[in-house]
């Protein structure tokens, strides 16, 4: 190609080499990188975007009208380095007839087995129990010091039995629980590996020991877990979210923490993100948060990267994507 013909493409972060190999490689993009381990301000975007054929983008970044706009006619393909996509403003991209790249699949193992460290942290009280030991506190074994919750003979409510929901839940099941349930928009078929129970919310709520929301972002989704929903799981019950932030209300989860409503609480998405360090949920000793690190292992990174650059480059070639967002 020649330079004239090359497409330009924007990149809005340093991303693995994996894929940014296939972008060099192929020889028809004209690569502008935001070249930062830290998110593109927003200015930066809006003037990197201008003209580009392809953009290259990640969760943090909010892809809306007004960078569409700045993006202007050429902006054939979106590729987010994410299997969420609640960043991206869908129906004006549908309007713009854009085409939507993302990571699907190759994140569930990571995503699973966060999930279920987290889970196990935060039924156990692992981070309580390494700060014990680091700063005194450990003066002898007692038989009601740091006791948890285990999975063996619970009942586990996963809401949201997606792709990442059911590998969760395969999991889970080896550890003895003895129920599965899940809600979601309808009973899935897959559900029988798991032996799990479709049930309605309340149910899932009122009945399990550990409540697991992985169910993506929609406006139904928005908000759901808040007072009404805590004031129904068990006291001695466990929530963990590793979806998104907005799915919880933080203040009426912190009330339920901090009154005794729900035993302990474990987050990989909050909102914001970063959480204030200052955030009241990171004074609970019964709340374990962690940065969104669910699809952070090197090989699953390296092969989102990979997955990202491959959608883009058939987005601007206008062939069949690895994975297309179906808009
Ligand atoms: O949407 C995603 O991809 C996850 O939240 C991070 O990998």
């Amino acid at each position: 190609m020649s330079a004239q013909q090359m497409l330009k493409v924007f990149v809005t972060r340093r991303i693995p080499q994996e894929g940014m190999k296939i972008l060099q490689n192929a020889g028809m993009c004209n690569l502008s990188v935001w070249d930062s381990d830290e998110p593109v301000p927003r200015a930066e975007l809006l003037k990197g975007v201008a003209g580009a054929h392809g953009l290259l983008c990640l969760l943090s970044d909010k892809i809306d009208a007004e960078v569409l706009d700045a993006a202007g006619p050429n902006l054939k393909v979106i590729s987010t380095f994410s299997v969420g996509c609640d960043h991206l403003a869908i129906e004006e991209i549908k309007k713009q007839g854009i085409r939507v790249g993302y990571t699907p699949d190759v994140l569930t193992d990571a995503t699973a087995e966060l999930t279920v460290a987290l889970l196990l942290a935060t039924a156990r009280r692992l981070p309580e129990g390494v700060e014990e030991v680091k700063n005194g506190g450990w003066s002898t074994w007692k038989p009601l010091w740091l006791c948890g919750y285990g999975l063996s003979g619970s009942t586990v409510g996963v809401i949201g039995l997606g792709r990442i929901g059911l590998a969760i839940a395969r999991r889970l099941k080896p550890f003895g629980v003895k129920r599965l349930l899940y809600t979601g928009r309808q009973p899935k078929p897959q559900a029988q590996e798991v032996d799990g129970e479709y049930v309605p919310l309340d149910t899932l709520v009122r009945e399990s020991d550990f409540v697991v929301v992985s169910c993506s972002l929609t406006p139904d989704t928005q908000g759901l877990c808040d007072k009404t929903f805590f004031s129904k799981m068990k006291k001695t019950s466990i929530f963990i979210n590793t979806s998104r932030g907005v799915v919880v209300n933080q203040e009426d989860l912190f009330e339920a923490l901090s009154s005794g409503q729900i035993a302990a609480a474990g987050l990989d998405v909050t909102t914001p993100e970063p959480l204030p360090t200052n955030h009241p949920l990171l004074t609970l000793k019964n709340c374990v948060v962690l940065p969104h690190i669910g699809s952070a292992t090197y090989s699953t990174r390296g092969v989102m990267s990979e997955l990202t650059a491959n959608n883009l480059l058939a987005g601007l070639t206008g062939s069949e994507m690895p994975s297309e967002l179906k808009l």
